[in-house]
């Protein structure tokens, strides 16, 4: 029988669930015209996604190519500015009169982008779009999905890099290096990963089967929409928060944060660009940011579980109290070293930032004379000058007020276990500026040891070096949160007790190496207890999370008999 289908680009849908703040864009669909329901869609052949690797990371070293690129396009973004970011529902750019705008941190009184917020109608119209979709992008062969996300991968990598890096930059306030990690890498390296890890699930099938059937499994996509949340810290979480959904045949919804909504935008067009014949929509709550944002929403969710067809798949990366933890055959100037980057880099905005350090007394003034020289040199963090900088802003002015009031505490006197080894000061004249600062504690349980500041400030304890396992037990208990860990040791007993004792005291945990700077591909990303709920980004864990798989058998023979030989008399 020939089936004719006809695909066509059709507009885009999307929404966002918060109407007050929050701007749609989403993926165009794919059309099935004249078709009531969707026939099956031939595939003649067995295809195999090609090989990946990860993105190839560019230097930005003076006098490279790709420096002269990158300040080209911050220079022509800079001119353009400000930019208008529309809500996108079913392809069309709607501009509501509820404006936002999205300034740039390191130079607040300058606009990057105006955004459009989306009112309940808009939602409402968005999820029916996204409903609609649906049949058709579900129906389309793996193969063309994937071949979406790679081309949008390669689009990125070569056509938009510089701007998708530039917006990143001015938006985010992340220097060359940092926007290449996230901007470019990343994002990239989520999008092709995950076609080969959907390849690998879908490959798996049942090996058995009894005389005269064949079993199979089918990953479903989930029924209904899912929808994403994602976070103002890395571009390429919400690329993944969506695009992962989508690729295993869902549509998705996505409500990017306040504070990354150009470089979301950016990352929106290349999507649908990418799509040419094809739509990703999507479906469930797919969600990175903080702790008490998700569970938040968690708890909406719940209070509607009796509304739902189905038991919504519910998937969260949130906050981090991430620690080093030193013992006292460590390497004290590596693991200083390596503090400082996990530390200030982003200016302490990556989730995975080590913000607590344990450090035995034998080998604290060795650590401390590195940790508190290394951020002296880094402090120049006034304004952002794109290169040179290892350090800019923090995010914005709400972030800003919440590490002052901490530090405030300490240095007035108000939290007297802790003291300012370095650092402290805050500006907000110019930019949301505050320098890399070391708290010192004199109480492992001390407030900055606990909760998640999300800025450059690191507190550190010093523990009794013959007490190892008590304060590992100590610091498995201390905060809520389970994300990631770096443990420093030479003594490979130490390794072992240090591995097993914080078992369940981190998702990525590190061995001599730093808490942050998980690669996907190489290092699945995600953390247990108040982090989240450990569905790993970056891994067929997570794809698995938005499929519904439907188990067939099919009988090739009938039965002439209702009775079994056992039932036969004697
Ligand atoms: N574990 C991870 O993989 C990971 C990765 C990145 C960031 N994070 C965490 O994210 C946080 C920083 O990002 P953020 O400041 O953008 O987080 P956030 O929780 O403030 O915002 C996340 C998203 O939720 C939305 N949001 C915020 N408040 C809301 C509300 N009351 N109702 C509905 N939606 C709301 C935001 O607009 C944004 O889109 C940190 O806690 C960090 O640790 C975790
Ligand atoms: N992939 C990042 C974490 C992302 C969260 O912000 C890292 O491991 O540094």
């Amino acid at each position: 029988m020939r089936l004719p289908i006809v695909l066509r680009t059709a507009r885009a849908t999307s929404s966002i669930l918060r109407c007050s703040v929050a701007t749609a864009t989403a993926i165009p669909r794919v059309a099935v015209r004249g078709i009531a329901s969707i026939p099956a869609v031939p595939q003649l052949g067995s295809f195999q996604v090609p090989e990946v690797i990860n993105e190839p990371m560019h230097s930005y070293a003076p006098g490279t190519i790709e420096r002269k690129k990158l300040q080209e396009a911050l220079a022509e973004m800079r001119a353009k500015m400000p930019y208008e970011v529309p809500c996108v529902v079913n392809g069309e750019k709607i501009y509501t009169k509820d404006t936002l705008r999205q300034p740039l941190p390191f130079e607040h009184k300058s606009t990057l982008a105006n955004f459009h917020n989306a009112s309940k109608d808009i939602i409402d119209k968005a999820i029916a779009g996204a409903l609609a979709a649906k049949p058709a992008w579900e129906a389309m062969p793996f193969n063309d999905r994937a071949a979406i996300f790679l081309k949008a991968a390669d689009l990125l990598t070569n056509k938009y890099r510089y701007q998708v890096m530039a917006a990143t930059m001015l938006g985010q306030s992340k220097n060359a290096w940092q926007a290449e990690i996230d901007a470019a890498a990343e994002l990239a390296d989520f999008w092709r990963f995950n076609t080969q890890f959907a390849s690998d699930i879908y490959s798996q099938q049942p090996t058995r089967n009894a005389p005269l059937t064949w079993n199979r499994m089918e990953y479903r996509a989930l029924e209904g929409f899912v929808v994403a949340y994602s976070p103002f810290n890395f571009t390429a979480i919400g690329g993944n928060l969506v695009g992962a959904p989508a690729l295993m045949g869902n549509v998705c919804i996505w409500k990017p944060s306040n504070t990354g909504i150009y470089s979301s935008y950016l990352v929106y067009e290349i999507l649908k660009e990418a799509a040419t014949f094809g739509h990703p929509e999507f479906a469930g709550f797919h969600f990175t940011g903080s702790t008490q944002v998700f569970k938040h929403l968690w708890q909406k969710i719940g209070n509607n579980i009796n509304k739902y067809k189905s038991y919504p798949r519910i998937v969260g990366e949130t906050g981090g109290k991430n620690m080093h933890f030193l013992h006292k055959s460590a390497d004290a100037k590596h693991a200083a070293l390596q503090t400082v980057r996990s530390a200030f880099e982003y200016n302490g905005q990556k989730c995975s930032a080590c913000s607590r350090v344990y450090v035995p007394d034998n080998l604290w003034d060795e650590y401390r004379t590195t940790l508190i020289e290394r951020p002296r040199k880094s402090s120049r963090v006034q304004s952002m000058v794109y290169f040179t900088n290892f350090m800019s802003s923090v995010i914005n002015k709400q972030s800003f007020d919440k590490i002052k009031g901490y530090l405030s505490d300490i240095s007035s006197g108000k939290t007297p276990n802790s003291k300012i080894l370095v650092g402290g000061k805050c500006d907000d004249s110019v930019g949301y500026t505050i320098e890399p600062t070391v708290v010192l504690a004199t109480d492992p349980k001390a407030k900055t040891m606990v909760d998640e500041l999300f800025g450059p400030v690191v507190t550190v304890y010093v523990y009794p070096a013959d007490k190892y396992e008590e304060y590992l037990a100590l610091a498995d208990s201390t905060s809520d949160y389970a994300l990631t860990c770096g443990l420093f040791a030479q003594d490979r007993n130490a390794i072992v007790i240090g591995s097993n004792k914080l078992r369940n005291a981190a998702g990525n945990f590190y061995i001599n190496d730093k808490s942050t700077g998980a690669v996907v591909g190489q290092q699945a990303f995600g953390g247990g207890r108040a982090s989240g709920t450990n569905d790993k980004a970056g891994s067929a864990l997570n794809l698995l999370r938005w499929v519904s798989p439907r188990t067939i058998k099919e009988t090739f023979v009938p039965i002439s008999s209702v009775t079994y030989p056992s039932n036969l008399k004697d």
